[in-house]
Formats: structure tokens, sequence, C-alpha cells
């Protein structure tokens, strides 16, 4: 039976489940176990649809040392001789793939959006040059194969209920790290974009409006997300980065304030039911994507609206979105 073993994402533990769509697509009906390495003393929280989970007690930081989780996956990977292993694009996974691939003397398909099969070949996808073209990547190497996933593209939808063996990971590990942590700096961003129903986002155009940028997320629901006009500009932080080179998102409603709309942006909006644009100018690229746009100054559209919440009725306008995804 063919195995794969699956990274937690240890920034949204719940997603690590998205990555059992990858797992299904690469094996195609065929019989197949997905393992989940997942580094989380809350045993009340774990993703649903794993044959089994390896479980980490994340004493000292370990889920943030590449190294560390690299030694454990090849410990583990010489007892159970995985088919695949599979890592989401997050900042920690980013290094851990290749490091991995390295070691075990395999080829690493990074960042992947789609997995196809041509010719009864496994193919997978990824973008290139900037975003401007899809690459398709066949793996000739023996297993495993080594993936990372950007996160945010695959949705896997539970079909049937799976009995999960939960194991305990307790052997000590000499540290291969010479990284000591030696304070937690707490994050100054407390949600992930990626989870949000309702993003209000800025841009270049919205850098003059970026304090009302919160105060309009608040009115309506949701959260602050930017453009990298605004991350680069050093006026948003880098986790709340939607585009290419950020976070791909899956809100209800995305409101996308300045931004102009460059391919790198629009490649992290998926599945988004409705975008609402404005701009000062309609030939924006984002506009021909947007479902609504508004031709005008940003400072004064969220002005204009958040005087029209207050008015309306507390709730009319934020509840048609905040409701759960059908
Ligand atoms: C390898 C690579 C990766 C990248 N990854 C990302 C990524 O992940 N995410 C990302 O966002 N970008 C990414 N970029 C950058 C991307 O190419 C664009 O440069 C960036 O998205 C532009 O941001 P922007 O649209 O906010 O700003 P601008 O390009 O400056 O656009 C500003 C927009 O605001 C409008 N505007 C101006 N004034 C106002 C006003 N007062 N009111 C309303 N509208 C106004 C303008 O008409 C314009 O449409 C990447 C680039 C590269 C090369």
């Amino acid at each position: 039976m063919k195995r794969t073993l699956i990274l937690g994402d240890t920034g949204l533990p719940k997603r690590s489940n998205d990555l059992l769509e990858v797992s299904n697509r690469i094996y195609d009906g065929k019989k197949h176990e997905s393992w989940l390495l997942a580094f989380s003393p809350d045993q009340e929280n774990l993703p649903e649809g794993f044959e089994r989970i390896i479980l980490v007690q994340d004493e000292g930081n370990i889920c943030e040392d590449a190294r560390y989780i690299c030694a454990i996956i090849m410990d583990l990977h010489s007892t159970y001789a995985f088919d695949a292993i599979l890592i989401p694009g997050t900042w920690i996974g980013r290094m851990v793939a290749p490091r991995l691939a390295k070691r075990l003397q395999v080829g690493l398909v990074a960042e992947i959006n789609d997995v196809k099969t041509r010719d009864d070949a496994l193919e997978f996808v990824r973008t290139a040059y900037s975003g401007n073209i899809l690459s398709g990547i066949a793996i000739t190497s023996s297993p495993p194969i080594i993936l990372s996933i950007k996160p945010g593209i695959f949705t896997w939808e539970q079909k049937s209920g799976v009995n999960t063996i939960i194991q305990n990971y307790t052997k000590k590990l000499q540290s291969p790290s010479s990284l000591t942590c030696l304070k937690r700096k707490q994050r100054s961003v407390s949600y992930d974009i990626r989870d949000s129903k309702v993003l209000v986002s800025g841009g270049g155009g919205a850098k003059r409006a970026y304090p009302l940028l919160e105060t309009l997320a608040k009115a309506l629901g949701g959260e602050v997300s930017v453009s990298r006009k605004l991350v680069d500009q050093g006026i948003a932080n880098r986790t709340i980065q939607v585009g290419q080179s950020g976070k791909i998102v899956n809100p209800r409603l995305y409101i996308a304030i300045g931004i102009d709309g460059a391919i790198q942006h629009v490649e992290g909006l998926r599945n988004v039911e409705t975008i609402l644009s404005v701009n000062t100018h309609s030939d924006a690229p984002i506009c021909s994507i947007s479902d609504v746009v508004v031709v005008g100054d940003a400072k004064i559209f969220i002005e204009k609206l958040l005087q029209r919440i207050a008015l309306e009725n507390e709730g009319t306008i934020h509840d048609q979105y905040r409701g759960e995804r059908k």
C-alpha cells in the first residue's frame, strides 16, 4: 500500500488536511494511506482524515527549526519508507523541503498548484517566470516524491470517516541545529488571512487611507490584508500579504482598495465569491476581474462606507457575508 507523509501546517493546523487532496490526486483512487506529522500538544484539535498522526511534543520550538524537522522526517522515513512526502509551502516548509530533498538525494518540485496526469504519467504544475507561465514537471527519480504545496490552493472535502491512529514520537534526537531560541516574540498580527471570510485589502493607492482599513474591516466583520507594495514600503507586515510571494486567500468578500491587480497579486485570490475594487482608474487590471468596481479615491470611499454602515441597522451589511460558506 502506498504511504504519504504530510508535514502539518504549524501556522494553521486545521488546514493540514487540505494536503490530503494532493495525496488523493497523486494516487487517483488507488488505495493509499496518508500520515500526518504534527507538532502540537493539543490532541483535541487534531485535523481529521489521516490514517495516522505522529505527534511530536513541541518542547523548545522544534516546529520552527527546519533542521530538527528534517531529522525527524528522515528518521521516520528510514522506518516507514514513504512513497511521497508533502510539505506545506509555509515559511518553515520552504526551508524544510529543499533540505529534505538534498538529504534523500531526490528531486523536489516546489510550490505546486496542481496535479495532473498526462500520458499515464503524473505531472506537477507550478508557476514560473514571476507567475507568467505554468510549467508541468514530471518526476523520474525513485521514491519518495517530494513536493512543497502552495497553501490555499487545494481543499479537502471529507467523504467518509477515517479511523486515526495517534502515535507519539518520543525519540530524543540529538539536535542537528546550532541554533538556540533565546526569546520568543509575540507575532504582531494575530490572525491568518487564509482563514478570513471578509478581507479589506490595501495597495499602493491606499497608503493615505491605511489606518482606516482596519476600522472598515472591523465594521464588516473581517480582517486587513495588503498587496506587496505596502509591505515593501514597510507599512504592513508580510504575514498579511496576498499573492504569489504572500498568501493565497479565499474569502467570500475581497475589497481591493488602491490595488492595481498585478498578476502576482491576483494569483493569491482563489475561489473568492465577490471582489469589489476601488480605484481611481477604471482601466486598472483588478477592475476586469471584479464583480463591483468603484471608480474613486480610496480614502473618500472608506469614509463614505463607514458613514453608511453607521447609518445602517447594525449587521445588515456584513451578515450577508459572515455566514458559513455553502
Ligand atoms: C517575483 C514577484 C513576486 C511578487 N509577489 C507579489 C505578491 O505576492 N503580492 C503582490 O501584491 N505583489 C507581488 N509582486 C509585486 C507586483 O508585481 C506589483 O508590483 C504589486 O502588486 C503592486 O501593488 P499595488 O497594486 O498595490 O500598487 P501599484 O502598482 O502602485 O498600484 C496602485 C493602484 O492604486 C490606484 N490608485 C492610486 N491612487 C489611488 C487612490 N487615491 N485611490 C484609489 N486608487 C488609487 C492606481 O490606479 C493603481 O491601480 C511581486 C512581484 C514579483 C516580481
